[in-house]
């Protein structure tokens, strides 16, 4: 949320017992509200004339969350507005200006006839930019938790490559190729859209011998694809050396979609996931409650979240000890 929208610094005051940002629990709240409505099947599907009885009211609820996302949204927005126009939008030497503050600044230079209404663009941000990255980091930390020895393994590269007097970077994030191989196993596992979005066919065509007329919903199954056995050895098995030396070059994978849809976020994703992932393994040594196994069920919703959320166990490492206390 930080790189899309300033949101700490609109609001500073956190939950003590959540450690979030209003701003966070907010939308965490329309986001909870919103994908389960998102991902699950609907009898309207099978029975189009349900449609005008808004059966089981799902219209009136996602109604009611579209409606307070998007109250939130231009809350931040205005937000924004009020910092550029003080003067302190960021931007300085050395200050990183936000997405939504770049995206209004090209908002107030362009003419007339390029001008776009920012929230269409800003939700979509949003929506496809926080949730998948959370999730992703949620399915790598439960993955390295059952696999203490790829954990090791990453914390050794880190070690290496960072050292113990400073935190990990987004600059850091392209030298530690062991941790770039985690995410791409956690993605080929678990990705966080599991059948892409749905796509409607513009025109008639042929998928492989399917005719698919016009108007066709498609959705993608990704899991089956990237788990394939005719493709992948041990395809349920979380093995991140596939990816060392670009072994795995060419094997399809498309967490990201692909074509003129892909998402474009993949660089910003990989840089972000590998900075939140990388910093607690560094700073942190990890173990399971009780020892017991962290349950791997997905559950259902657009975007695979975990059936059962992830509890864990961690000590400050003590090579890092100074580091955290400058930072409490
Ligand atoms: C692990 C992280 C992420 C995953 C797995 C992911 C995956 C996807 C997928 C599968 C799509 C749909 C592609 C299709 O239609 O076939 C998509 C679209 C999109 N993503 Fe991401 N994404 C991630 C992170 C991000 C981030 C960080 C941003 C930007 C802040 C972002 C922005 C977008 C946007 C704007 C679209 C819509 C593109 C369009 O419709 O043309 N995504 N993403």
């Amino acid at each position: 949320m930080e790189a899309i929208a300033q949101t700490k610094t609109t609001r500073p005051e956190a939950d003590a017992d959540t450690d979030m940002s209003m701003e966070a629990q907010e939308y965490k709240h329309v986001v909870d509200k919103l994908n389960p409505l998102h991902g699950a099947a609907n009898l309207w599907d099978y029975l189009p004339a349900l449609r005008w009885f808004d059966v089981f009211g799902v219209k009136k609820k996602m109604l009611a969350a579209v409606n307070r996302r998007n109250a939130f949204l231009h809350r931040l927005i205005d937000a924004e507005w009020q910092r550029m126009d003080s003067g302190v939008d960021g931007g300085g030497d050395g200050e990183k200006k936000s997405m939504i503050s770049v995206l209004l600044s090209l908002q107030k230079t362009a003419s007339e006839s390029t001008k776009f209404p920012i929230t269409f663009l800003f939700h979509p941000l949003f929506a496809a930019g926080t949730e998948t990255t959370a999730i992703t980091i949620e399915w790598a930390m439960s993955l390295l938790l059952n696999h203490p020895e790829i954990l090791k393994k990453a914390q050794a590269e880190i070690d290496a490559s960072v050292g113990n007097s400073r935190l990990v970077t987004a600059n850091d994030v392209p030298q530690l190729s062991y941790l770039q191989c985690i995410l791409s196993e956690t993605l080929r596992l678990y990705p966080a859209a599991p059948l892409l979005l749905s796509h409607e066919s513009s025109a008639d065509c042929a998928v492989s011998s399917y005719h698919v007329p016009i108007g066709t919903m498609l959705l993608v199954n990704v899991v089956a694809i990237q788990r394939d056995p005719m493709v992948w050895k041990e395809p349920n098995e979380f093995k991140p050396e596939r990816f060392e030396n670009g072994e795995s070059e060419g094997l399809f994978m498309i967490p990201f979609g692909m074509g003129r849809r892909k998402c474009p976020g993949e660089t910003l994703a990989f840089q972000t996931i590998g900075m939140v992932l990388g910093t607690p393994i560094q700073c942190f040594d990890w173990s399971r409650v009780d020892g017991v196994k962290i349950d791997m069920t997905q559950g259902s919703g657009l975007t695979n979240p975990k059936a059962v959320p992830l509890e864990a166990m961690c000590k400050p490492c003590e090579a890092m000890c100074d580091v955290l206390q400058k930072i409490l």
